[in-house]
């Protein structure tokens, strides 16, 4: 598979190294500053840079007809325009907030565990996320994902970084030196603390999540997640 890298810096560089270890090429490398490569080679592009450059770089790829796999977390807000455009240009389109395997399956233990927890009123569930110190956006897009699936079962109406009103859903947002990536929920009672958590060691589950996701895409139209790619039901 001939693969275009939109964002060469921790992100672009881990997936190069894994697509090249599975037999992919490199054809286009793309930073803020400059770019190598024939663009138009590509079969799939793979996006992971900045909350600023993702809409730019994803539309780069539905314009050119180039199916799209974005990582990019923090530009949320302009995600139905993407869809819209991958629409109107019969292309091919992956949004993920995490690519990894354990995430996307904590992700179900996560809704399956509000719902449990839903009936039980003496537990306060807040999210917590910590990651490196050069992280731009906070919370996490894999923290929201998870406090969207906490809501839909919870009588909380929204969440909030650092949230202390009733309804309101805490995440808190802590960075740490080098950590790839930590989430934990929290139920807290009085009595008792029940606690769910995904720890990254490194970046490859991302990187190779994103690389299965560019493979599964490559040959299909449409706009479809993670959940699609790894068969997960709810
Ligand atoms: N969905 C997921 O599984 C994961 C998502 N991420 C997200 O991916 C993004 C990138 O993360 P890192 O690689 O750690 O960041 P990084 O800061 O190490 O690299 C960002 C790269 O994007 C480039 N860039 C900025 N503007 C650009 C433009 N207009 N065109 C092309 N390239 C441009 C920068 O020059 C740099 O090479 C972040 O939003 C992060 O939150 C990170 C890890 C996993
Ligand atoms: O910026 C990162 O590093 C990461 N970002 C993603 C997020 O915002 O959830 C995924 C992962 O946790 C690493």
């Amino acid at each position: 598979m001939k693969i275009a890298l939109l964002g060469y810096g921790k992100m672009g560089k881990t997936i190069e190294k894994l697509a090249l270890e599975k037999g992919h090429a490199i054809v286009y490398k793309s930073t803020k500053e400059s770019s190598e490569g024939k663009f138009e080679d590509a079969e799939v592009a793979i996006e992971f840079s900045s909350p600023e450059a993702a809409v730019g770089n994803i539309s780069k790829a539905l314009e050119a007809e180039i199916p799209v796999v974005s990582g990019t977390t923090g530009w949320l807000k302009q995600y139905d325009e993407m869809v819209n455009l991958c629409e109107k240009r019969n292309g091919s389109f992956i949004y993920a907030s995490n690519f990894s395997i354990g995430v996307n399956l904590f992700f179900s233990i996560n809704k399956y565990v509000a719902e449990l927890l839903a009936p039980w009123k003496e537990y306060n569930v807040s999210v917590e996320e910590i990651h490196h110190t050069e992280k731009k956006d906070a919370p996490s897009g894999t923290a929201i994902t998870i406090a969207e699936g906490i809501l839909n079962h919870s009588d909380k109406k929204e969440w909030k970084l650092d949230g202390d009103k009733p309804g309101e859903l805490k995440i808190s947002a802590k960075r740490e030196d080098d950590v790839k990536g930590t989430h934990t929920v929290s139920y807290d009672s009085t009595i008792d603390t029940i606690s769910l958590k995904h720890e990254a060691h490194s970046r490859d589950g991302f990187a190779l999540g994103a690389i299965i996701a560019a493979e599964w895409l490559k040959d299909r139209k449409g706009v479809f997640t993670m959940k699609d790619v790894l068969k997960i039901k709810d």
